[in-house]
């Protein structure tokens, strides 16, 4: 971390303006809304479709957003925020921040080269932002993990309905060095998108992201052809044991697999979050998948109050609809341990590889940093006091 300018810039704004002056910086937008619309001209029009679109007509993952605008932090001053701690103790472990990148199957795809989830890993490694990498990628979780340098990452399952394949999936992902096990819960099927029946676009369904199962002994044993031989058999047969609707009596089987900590994403009513902690999780992941999955549905924000409370202590990871680093502190004082981000960094990717999603990191850190600052908030436990936040 350069700390020259420290004093007027805080130390990730400063690291902008450092490579700013020297030239290094590609010129990225400093806000979401540019971000987007330069990301169209990136991407695929099947590719920012699949990308940017959600469920339905896209209420939800509107309001994911705007929902951030009912509340407002108070401005405290004469606090001495000279010095902001933005680190987080996740599960053991000590981050410089409280960002985290939230999975994106199709990452990979979203690099120019189509090795996106190595630059995403790649980006973790200089940032210390961990990267939840999903199942769905287009490189193999070890050839990923290789990549995260001294940040930790989290490996994102979707559990399939064959429990050997789930296993061994987890089994190579604790080999790998991953350092906790996300399970989603929220996407065992795909939920009504009419952006990607429109163009009949589904990546999957091309055969595109399957490198864990197509590298995977459990899931190759179940082919009767290799699967460089037929694609479209591995297609069709990942397309029938992908999606597993889980239940709570599930719960103490994905809690036997594995030692390392146990995440549960798409938790957004207080009562499933009360029957994960008491199931043994170890973290609870308030998100609604970016609105990608049922429209309707309440902003991810107006859910994680209840899911903090109900937690009792539990970490709890948060996203759908961040986008600036103000959204940033606000999920932090709701009572978020860690916030995450999907679109945001995938823009960053398609239009500057890794230094892009660098760049979309730091940004959202510097803002989040300069806004503890100016509002007198210099330590993340200082915004969850009483008053800090309030609703509009
Ligand atoms: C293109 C795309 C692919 C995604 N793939 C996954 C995935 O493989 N696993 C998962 O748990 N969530 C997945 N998500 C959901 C994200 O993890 C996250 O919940 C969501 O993007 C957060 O909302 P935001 O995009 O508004 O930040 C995906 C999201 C996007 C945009
Ligand atoms: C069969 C469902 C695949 C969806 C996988 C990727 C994902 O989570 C997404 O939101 O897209």
């Amino acid at each position: 971390m350069n700390r020259e300018l420290d004093g007027q810039f805080g130390e990730y704004q400063n690291e902008i303006y450092i490579d700013g002056l020297s030239g290094v910086l590609p010129a990225l937008p400093m806000e979401f809304q540019e971000l987007e619309a330069r990301a169209q001209a990136a991407l695929s029009p099947s590719l920012l479709s699949y990308v940017a679109g959600g469920a339905g007509d896209e209420s939800t993952q509107r309001a994911n957003v705007s929902a951030f605008l009912r509340w407002g932090l108070v401005p405290r001053m004469m606090v001495g925020a000279a010095r902001r701690d933005l680190s987080v103790n996740l599960f053991g472990t000590s981050l410089p921040s409280p960002l985290f990148m939230a999975p994106v199957g199709v990452i990979g795809l979203c690099a120019q080269d189509g090795r996106g989830d190595l630059a995403t890993a790649r980006a973790a490694a200089r940032t210390g932002v961990p990267m939840v990498a999903s199942t769905l990628s287009v490189d193999p979780l070890e050839e990923v993990a290789a990549e995260f340098g001294e940040t930790p990452g989290f490996f994102s399952l979707y559990t399939p309905t064959d429990r050997d394949l789930a296993e061994s999936l987890v089994r190579r992902a604790e080999t790998a060095g991953f350092k906790g096990i996300v399970v989603t819960l929220d996407t065992w099927i795909t939920g009504w998108r009419p952006r990607d029946l429109a163009t009949g676009n589904f990546p999957q369904l091309r055969g595109h992201c399957l490198a864990n199962y197509t590298s995977d002994p459990v899931f190759r044993a179940r082919l009767a052809k290799a699967p460089e031989e037929d694609v479209r058999a591995a297609v069709l047969e990942w397309a029938r044991i992908f999606g597993n609707p889980l239940t709570w009596d599930d719960l103490g089987w994905l809690r036997s697999i594995t030692d390392l900590p146990l995440v549960l994403k798409g938790i957004c009513h207080p009562e499933d979050a009360r029957r994960a902690r008491d199931g043994g999780v170890d973290g609870i992941y308030c998100s609604n998948h970016g609105g990608r999955q049922a429209n309707g549905g309440l902003p991810a924000v107006e859910a994680l109050p209840g899911v903090v409370e109900a937690a009792d202590g539990l970490p709890v990871l948060f996203d759908s609809g961040v986008r600036s680093g103000a959204d940033v502190v606000k999920a932090l004082a709701l009572g978020a341990t860690a916030v995450g981000v999907g679109r945001p960094y995938a823009y960053g990717l398609a239009l500057g590889g890794t230094q892009g999603i660098v760049h979309v990191l730091r940004s959202l850190l510097a803002e989040a940093d300069l806004i503890m600052a100016v509002d007198g908030y210099p330590a993340l436990e200082d915004l969850r006091a009483d008053g800090a936040l309030r609703r509009l």
